[in-house]
């Protein structure tokens, strides 16, 4: 297979709510969107999940653009591919880090590849779930009662799984009214780093609700001190930011940093990548569940694909587009049934992207031959 035309796109769409974390808000979604058509005339679509800013980790959308351009589609374009797994495996191997910006570029070539094959994206990465389990991922709201609200609305709608957005000063006590008023749903706490190993009693006390797990408490870059706190907390800790790559992942199992791992394909490079850490997780006894980025309709199909494998055990943040968008960028939207989206079986991602939507919401688009 031969790619010859990428084009990118700078996207902005508006999220119906803004998304607060302990890192910041967000009001909208900046991002890139990859096109990969090949000789053949297939496409192949893929979204950077990299944001606007580097609160969430180093990349931006701008970091992403300039190694895109520069660097990750010359490669493509003079290169014949096989499988993709030959893009992160060899064609991009002596790029260091920018796993975002290499995600999305070989998320285009394994959508093109399964499509040129007739099978789904799903099926080329080898999962094997008809249906995926998901759940919701609530920002931090005003008040408390909010926050009710919400878990409210969602558990009418019939998902799966409850993730709170927790820092200092907004968690024991959210955590305790949540319980209170819903003593048994399956509720986790994501704390995006706020913490350090000096919050230790603070976080001990989290161990009375019967939480999940708590997303990453510590340091973004950190598995020694997760460790520590791991050996203190019966609640399972589950690592996002921390994992980029199936080295991560092996090293964190083997200090015991954590019970569970998060698995975003643009943080750790790519889908070829995800499913090695994908093996090694159910090998280890390791649950996984699959992160959001508030991705748009192609990001949320790249993520339904990877959870069909069989270790995705726990329900993820793939909640249905009209969650996150008045609109979404393909047809048929993402549709969450009482927590359950079917996985495609049309060729590649399953989704139409849509062009009109897409033209809309494009800021800027660049093509590459
Ligand atoms: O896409 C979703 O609904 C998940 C959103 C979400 O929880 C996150 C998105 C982006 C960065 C973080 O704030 C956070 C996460 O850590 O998972
Ligand atoms: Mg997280």
């Amino acid at each position: 297979m031969k790619i010859k035309k990428i084009t990118l796109r700078h996207m902005k769409l508006d999220l119906l709510t803004p998304f607060v974390t302990s890192f910041g808000i967000e009001y909208d979604k900046d991002f890139i969107l990859v096109e990969a058509v090949t000789e053949s005339g297939t496409t192949g679509w893929a979204e950077s999940v990299a944001m606007l800013d580097p609160l969430y980790n180093e990349e931006t959308v701008k970091t992403n653009w300039h190694i895109l351009e520069d660097y990750l589609i010359p490669i493509i374009l003079k290169s014949g591919i096989s499988h993709p797994d030959e893009v992160s495996e060899k064609l991009f191997k002596h790029i260091r880090g920018n796993y975002m910006a290499k995600a999305a570029i070989e998320g285009a070539v394994w959508d093109a590849y399964a499509k040129e094959k007739g099978i789904s994206l799903a099926q080329a990465l080898g999962g094997t779930k008809e249906k995926i389990e998901v759940g919701v991922s609530i920002g931090i709201q005003e008040s408390i009662d909010a926050s009710l609200s919400v878990i409210e609305a969602r558990l009418k709608e019939g998902y799966k799984r409850f993730k709170l957005k927790i820092k200092p000063g907004w968690d024991v006590e959210l955590i305790d009214r949540v319980r209170q008023v819903y003593p048994e749903i399956p509720l986790m706490a994501d704390a995006n780093s706020a913490y350090t190993l000096s919050d230790m009693d603070r976080l001990r006390q989290l161990d009375a609700y019967n939480l999940m797990m708590i997303e990453q408490p510590l340091a973004h870059n950190d598995i020694i001190d997760h460790a520590e706190l791991q050996a203190v907390l019966s609640t399972p800790i589950c690592l996002d930011e921390s994992i980029h790559s199936l080295d991560d992942a092996r090293k964190a199992i083997k200090l015991g940093s954590c019970k569970i791992i998060n698995i975003k394909v643009g943080r750790v490079g790519g889908l070829t990548e995800a499913r090695k850490i994908h093996d090694l997780c159910m090998e280890s006894g390791i649950p996984l569940w699959c992160g959001g980025m508030l991705e748009a309709g192609i990001g949320r199909a790249h993520n339904i694909a990877i959870t069909s494998l069989p270790n995705f055990i726990l329900p993820g943040d793939t909640a249905g587009s009209a969650l996150y968008w008045k609109e979404d960028i393909i047809t048929p939207e993402v549709i969450a049934e009482n927590g359950l989206i079917s996985v495609p079986k049309l060729p590649g991602i399953g989704y139409k992207p849509n062009l009109e939507k897409i033209e809309k919401y494009t800021l800027l688009s660049k093509e590459y031959e």
